[in-house]
């Protein structure tokens, strides 16, 4: 994986930890309380509702933003860089199929925090350290109950991205047992979804996550600057 270029370093605290993405919600008012519960556990918050039109999402990010002000914690929007733009969220994360990392970097400027899906693929997380990215994601590490057909990600994967410099973040499938094993392939941050929001105890299994952030880790290559939300796009 190829050095980031070393242009401007704007910083922004991307704290290492669970990083929790919403579950598909329509009542909102549910939405808000089922990530009231466990919101000071996160240290992101990605609005993810594949069931929301567009006035709903609207409407829930508007909701949503309150409660991650409140509690310090940094409201990313899933697929949509013009609605974060539009409610004042704080960044959004973009997969394959969703727009322009560098044009969502030029318009929502340099604190955004802006995170890229790389699947499986070294070659995506170079592409988008190079476009801006905050970021980089790579799974599913595991069969996810959420999305079934998602793409693998061996655990040797994650290692490797520590090179590109941005925190790592793994998605898919973590539960509270296999958390410590994607840390230490790696992660910074743990993407979860049914882990937590279908947990019958959510407040506990967010806990268990961050358990696995705890004891000291074996030595990891490259490491991240987990500090820097991004340090390499060109504005
Ligand atoms: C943190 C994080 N990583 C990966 C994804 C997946 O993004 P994408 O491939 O665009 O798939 P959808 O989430 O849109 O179904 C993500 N959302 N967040
Ligand atoms: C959005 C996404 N991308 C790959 S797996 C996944 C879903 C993650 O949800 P879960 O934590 O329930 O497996
Ligand atoms: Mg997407």
């Amino acid at each position: 994986m190829g050095a980031p270029a070393a242009t401007a370093t704007p910083v922004r605290d991307l704290r290492r930890g669970l990083y929790l993405l919403t579950p598909d919600e329509r009542d909102t008012a549910r939405l808000l309380s089922r990530v009231g519960a466990v919101i000071g556990q996160a240290s992101l918050l990605q609005y993810r509702n594949k069931l929301a039109d567009a006035a709903l999402a609207r409407a829930q990010v508007a909701a949503l933003l309150p409660l991650c002000r409140a509690n310090g914690v940094p409201l990313l929007v899933n697929d949509d860089w013009r609605l974060a733009a539009a409610e004042g969220a704080d960044g959004a994360h973009l997969g394959e199929d969703d727009g322009d990392l560098a044009a969502a970097r030029a318009t929502l400027g340099p604190h955004a925090i802006l995170g890229a899906s790389c699947y499986d693929s070294l070659a995506r997380a170079d592409a988008a350290a190079a476009a801006g990215a905050s970021y980089v994601a790579f799974g599913a590490c595991f069969p996810s109950p959420t999305k079934p057909a998602a793409r693998r990600v061996a655990p040797e994967v994650l290692r490797e991205a520590r090179r590109s410099g941005l925190p790592v973040v793994a998605i898919g499938g973590i539960t509270p047992d296999n958390a410590r094993s994607v840390v230490e392939a790696g992660a910074d941050l743990l993407a979860v979804i049914s882990g937590v929001f279908d947990a019958t105890d959510p407040v506990a299994a967010a806990g268990a996550y961050l358990r696995a952030f705890e004891a000291p880790l074996p030595p990891l290559p490259h490491a991240t600057r987990p500090m820097a939300a991004h340090r390499n796009h060109s504005k």
